[in-house]
C-alpha cells in the first residue's frame, strides 16, 4: 500500500512525464509515455536505438515541446529558471571550447549556480585530479567525458540527467563514475540514466523502465525486470548452428557472439547433455542465471511479437 499522501508525493517528485506524445513527421517518437522519478532514486531508462529515450529527455529538459501530455520538473515547467537551476545534464555529446582549461570550464559553469559544489569535490567525484590546467581539446575522449560529468554535477543538482555517461570510458573510469552516482544518490539526488550497458543499470538502478517505440513496456526494480525471464544462461565456445540449437527442448533463446554461443535455457542441467553430445569440441563453458540483458531482449521481443500479431 502506498502510504504517501498527495502532498508528500508531489514534494518527492523530481520529474514527471504523463501521457507524453511527440511525433516527427511519420515517426511517433513518444506514443503516450509516462515516467515518474522521485528524489534519491536512480532510474535507468532502457531501450534499443530509436526507442524514444533522447526524445523523453529532450522533453524533460524543455528542449522540445510535447504534442500532448504533461511534463514537469519538481512540479514546475521544465523551462522555468527555478527548475533549471536544480538540474544537471550530461548529454551524449557536448560542444565545449577546446582551448579552455578544465579549471576554467569548471569555474565558468559553477558561476551559474548560487551554491555549487567545491572544485575539490567536483574533481574528486569525477576523477579529474591533476587535470585542472590541461586544455579540454588536448584531453583523451574518456577524460573529456569525465569533465562533462563534472560540469553536470558542479551546480549540486537535485536531479541529474545522464545520457549514456560511460560510453567510451575504460573500466576504471566507468567505476569512478558509478561510485560518484552512488554517492550523489546517497545525498538524495535523483538520477535519470540512459545506457546501453545493461550491467550499468544492474549495478546502479533502483528502478528500470524499458521503452520501445515510444511506449513504456516494462517497469520495476532490476530484480522484478530480471524475474520476467526465468532460467539460466549458458555461454560457450562452439560452432553449433543456432537454428539447430533453438529446436532443442528447453532452449528459449540462442544467439551468437563471435565464436561464442549464448543460450537461455529453462534448466541448464537438462540442456547440457545434448549440447556436449552435439559438439565434442565445445569449450569455455559458463553457466549463470539470466540477467537484465536477457530480460531486456525477451521483453522487447515479446512486445514486437504482440505488435505483429
Ligand atoms: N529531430 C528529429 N526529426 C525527425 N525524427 C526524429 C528526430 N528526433 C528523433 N527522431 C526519431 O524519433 C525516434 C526516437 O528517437 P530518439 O532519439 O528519442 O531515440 P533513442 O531511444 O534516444 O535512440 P538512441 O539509443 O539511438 O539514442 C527515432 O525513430 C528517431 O529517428
Amino acid at each position: 500500500m502506498n502510504m504517501m499522501d498527495g502532498a508528500t508525493q508531489a514534494s518527492m517528485s523530481a520529474a514527471c512525464l504523463a501521457g507524453a506524445r511527440k511525433r516527427y513527421g511519420r515517426v511517433e517518437a513518444l506514443a503516450g509515455f509516462d515516467l515518474a522519478l522521485i528524489r534519491g532514486e536512480v532510474l535507468a531508462l532502457l531501450g534499443a536505438n530509436g526507442a524514444g529515450k533522447s526524445t523523453a529527455i529532450g522533453l524533460m529538459l524543455g528542449l522540445i515541446a510535447p504534442d500532448a501530455g504533461q511534463v514537469e520538473l519538481f512540479g514546475l515547467a521544465p523551462q522555468s529558471l527555478a527548475a533549471r537551476r536544480r538540474i544537471g545534464v550530461m548529454l551524449q555529446s557536448a560542444a565545449l571550447p577546446d582551448t579552455s582549461t578544465v579549471g576554467e570550464l569548471l569555474e565558468a559553469t559553477r558561476a551559474y549556480y548560487s551554491a555549487p559544489l567545491s572544485i575539490t569535490e567536483c574533481e574528486s567525484l569525477a576523477g579529474l585530479q591533476g587535470l585542472s590546467k590541461r586544455r579540454y581539446g588536448k584531453l583523451s575522449g574518456g577524460q573529456q567525458r569525465r569533465v562533462q560529468f563534472a560540469l553536470a554535477i558542479c551546480g549540486d543538482p537535485q536531479l541529474l540527467f545522464l545520457d549514456e555517461p560511460t560510453t567510451g570510458l575504460d573500466i576504471e573510469a566507468r567505476q569512478q563514475i558509478w561510485l560518484a552516482i552512488k554517492q550523489l544518490r546517497a545525498r538524495g539526488v535523483a538520477v535519470l540514466l540512459t545506457t546501453h550497458y545493461l550491467e550499468e543499470a544492474e549495478a546502479l538502478a533502483d528502478r528500470v523502465v524499458v521503452i520501445d517505440r515510444g511506449r513504456s513496456i516494462a517497469e520495476g526494480s532490476v530484480d522484478v525486470i530480471r524475474a520476467k525471464v526465468s532460467g539460466q544462461r549458458i555461454r560457450c565456445r562452439s560452432r553449433l548452428d543456432i537454428a539447430v540449437v533453438l529446436g532443442w527442448p528447453g532452449v528459449v533463446q540462442a544467439t551468437r557472439e563471435g565464436e561464442y554461443l549464448v543460450l537461455r535455457v529453462d534448466d541448464a542441467v537438462r540442456a547440457l547433455p545434448p549440447l556436449l553430445a552435439a559438439d565434442p569440441a565445445l569449450s569455455d563453458l559458463e553457466i549463470s542465471r539470466a540477467g537484465l540483458a536477457d530480460a531486456f531482449l525477451a521483453i522487447t521481443r515479446e512486445s514486437n511479437e504482440e505488435l505483429r500479431a
